[in-house]
Parts: structure tokens; C-alpha cells; sequence
């Protein structure tokens, strides 16, 4: 069995709802909320899934600044890593999702392989902090303007695409 990890926080629901719906894709995965759950407990596994949103003009979601010191220590050396993005294209169009990019730098600095990135042709925005030549990073989702089918199709394509990467 493979030995997979969803770690996210959420303030209004919606990185929750999404990790919810991740979480029941895959059998082999235990999810965990950070705003109750250590982050040494990211050293257990060797895939992991990062779920955090973007809060004021660019900024990361309240806990994981929280554990933001904790986290920088950890060294993701041997691990993969996906991250998903909750964000507002519409009304923060030139900060979409910047809070995936924070993470994607220092998770980079921290040794980790950075799987699931997606191509950013599907959205629209101005500006966004987790863009690395016409991709993101990974996973943004908005569902505050898009579809819930759209936003369920980019799901379930995405865990196709970071099952396949997993070990
Ligand atoms: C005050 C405020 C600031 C926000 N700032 C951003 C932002 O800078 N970039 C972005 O993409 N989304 C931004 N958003 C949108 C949220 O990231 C989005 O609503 C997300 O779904 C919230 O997820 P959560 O409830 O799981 O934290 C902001 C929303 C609010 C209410």
C-alpha cells in the first residue's frame, strides 16, 4: 500500500470541501488537518498533498503562516509532493493563488519533488506568484467563480495525473 498524506486548513470551508473530495479518490491516503496536526507528522510519509488558499492580496491562509517556522525546518529530501490552490481569479486577479507559489519556493529549497503541475491556459487572471512558465505549480481551483463540474473534472484529472507520479 502506498503511504500518502493530505495535510490542508481552510477559514471558510473550501480548501476542506477539496480535500475531502481528494481524499475520498485515493484508498491509500490519511488526511490531516494543520491546525490540529504537527507538521513532523509530514515526516511519516512519502507522498504528500499540500492544500492552502491565498488571503489578503497574497497572502497564506492564517495557519499555515502558523506553522510556517516549523515547516521551514523540515527537509522533503526522497518525498514527492502536489499542492491544490484555493483562490479568487476574479477579484484578486493579480495575486491568484500567490499563497501555492510560497510554498512551492520553499518546498523547492526544502529538497522535495514537486509534482501535479497544470497548465494555466484554463483561467483567467493578471498575475500569480505560482506560475513557472505558462504552468502552476499545481492544482489551482477557484469555486468562486468556476462550475462545480469544472472544478470536479480539473479533480479528478489532477489525481490521475499525481497518482501515476506517486511511489
Ligand atoms: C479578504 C479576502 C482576501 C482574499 N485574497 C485572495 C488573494 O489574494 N488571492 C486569491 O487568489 N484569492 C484570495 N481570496 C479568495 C480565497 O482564497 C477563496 O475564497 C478561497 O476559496 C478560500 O478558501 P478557504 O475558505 O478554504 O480558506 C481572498 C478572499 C477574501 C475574503
Amino acid at each position: 500500500m502506498r503511504n500518502i498524506a493530505l495535510f490542508y486548513s481552510s477559514n471558510t470551508g473550501n480548501t476542506q470541501k477539496v480535500a475531502n473530495k481528494i481524499a475520498k479518490s485515493l484508498d491509500d491516503i490519511k488526511q490531516y488537518n494543520i491546525k490540529v496536526t504537527a507538521c513532523e507528522y509530514m515526516l511519516d510519509y512519502e507522498n504528500l498533498i499540500f492544500g492552502i488558499s491565498t488571503w489578503e492580496d497574497g497572502q497564506m491562509q492564517k495557519e499555515w503562516q502558523n506553522i510556517w517556522d516549523e515547516f521551514k525546518k523540515i527537509d522533503f529530501t526522497n518525498k514527492k509532493v502536489a499542492i491544490f490552490a484555493l483562490g479568487d481569479q476574479k477579484k484578486y486577479k493579480n495575486n491568484f493563488v500567490d499563497a501555492m507559489g510560497t510554498l512551492y519556493k520553499q518546498l523547492t529549497k526544502a529538497n522535495a519533488t514537486i509534482l501535479g503541475f497544470t497548465s494555466c491556459l484554463d483561467y483567467n487572471f493578471e498575475k500569480s506568484e505560482a506560475t513557472i512558465n505558462n504552468s502552476f505549480v499545481g492544482l489551482p481551483l477557484d469555486l468562486e467563480n468556476d462550475d462545480e463540474e469544472i472544478t470536479n473534472i480539473r479533480i479528478k484529472n489532477w489525481i490521475e495525473q499525481i497518482s501515476k507520479e506517486f511511489k
